[in-house]
């Protein structure tokens, strides 16, 4: 029997930990066929990027489109997106409705602090993209950005929620790696499905290995989505997923910055 199939609409990360590079390992990890549009090789490494080659929009969509005539594509991720232009040439493909089950994982800035999109792609995002989305997974820093406002508090991240909720995608998830004040010991995610909101809490592990973790966790919901889970069983899933593989990658000492995760823990 054939497995689902997956499309990763990302960026290359030459250190392996993040970008299109995480995205095929949690789709082989989970059981999904994985396939890739790449939208930028970076020079990158644990410690920080060194450089960003960005691919033209016209390319990024042939290749999508080669992927989409052939392959029965089930479900589709987006992550670093890198230009305006090519955020526009994907929300048009998504508008289009060529992007099945779409989880958008807006990345900005890595975690090196090195920026990862134009900021002029910013509005894009909020314009065209999110109406078109599943499931959107903005980390704390990119939430405040799509809604124009600070969050320090649980309570904050929630009406984040809330109000990229009113932006189009069906269910949105922000992501609470970076800690808010009154989330001691937990890495708390703040999930919006349409009507309610819920918390996926885990015991924030204590590691430098936390390289790709928002790769690998929109990459596991999308991997959920093309196996025919429903939007919040794959959320769910996914938490789980990217639990078992900072804990296993904690064990690490992959390079001398923030190391990779184990995807195959
Ligand atoms: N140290 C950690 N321990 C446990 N879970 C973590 C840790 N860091 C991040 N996560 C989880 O990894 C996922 C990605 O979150 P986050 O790191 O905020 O995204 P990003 O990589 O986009 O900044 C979320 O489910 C988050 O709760
Ligand atoms: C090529 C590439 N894509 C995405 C990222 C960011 O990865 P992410 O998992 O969102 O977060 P960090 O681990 O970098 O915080 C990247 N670095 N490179």
């Amino acid at each position: 029997m054939n497995p689902p199939v997956a499309l990763t609409i990302a960026g290359s990360d030459s250190g392996g930990g993040a970008g299109i590079q995480a995205d095929l390992k949690t789709f082989a990890a989970l059981g999904v066929f994985g396939t890739s549009a790449i939208t930028a090789l970076t020079a990158q490494n644990t410690v920080g990027v060194r450089g960003v080659h960005a691919v033209p929009a016209e390319f990024v969509l042939a290749q999508a489109e080669a992927v989409l005539e052939d392959l029965p594509v089930a479900a589709t991720k987006t992550g670093m997106l890198a230009t305006a232009g090519i955020v526009h040439a994907v929300a048009k493909l998504a508008a289009a409705g060529r992007l099945p089950s779409l989880v958008v994982d807006p990345v900005m800035v890595a975690s090196s602090g090195d920026r990862l999109l134009e900021p002029a792609a910013e509005r894009l995002y909020v314009a065209e993209l999110l109406p078109h989305a599943t499931v959107v997974t903005p980390n704390l820093v990119e939430a405040e950005v799509l809604v124009k406002g600070s969050i320090g508090t649980l309570a904050e991240q929630r009406e984040a929620a809330v109000a990229l909720g009113a932006l189009g995608p069906s269910v949105v998830v922000v992501k609470g790696g970076h800690a808010v004040s009154d989330a001691a010991g937990e890495a708390v995610d703040v999930v919006w499905d349409g009507s309610t909101i819920h918390e996926l809490r885990a015991p924030r592990v204590d590691t430098p290995n936390n390289h790709g973790t928002g790769c690998t966790f929109a990459s596991a919901i999308a991997a959920g989505l093309a196996k025919g889970l429903a939007v919040t069983e794959a959320v769910t899933a996914a938490k789980t997923y990217v639990q078992r593989a900072v804990t296993a990658g904690a064990r690490w000492s992959l390079g001398a910055g923030h190391g990779p995760l184990d995807h195959f823990a």
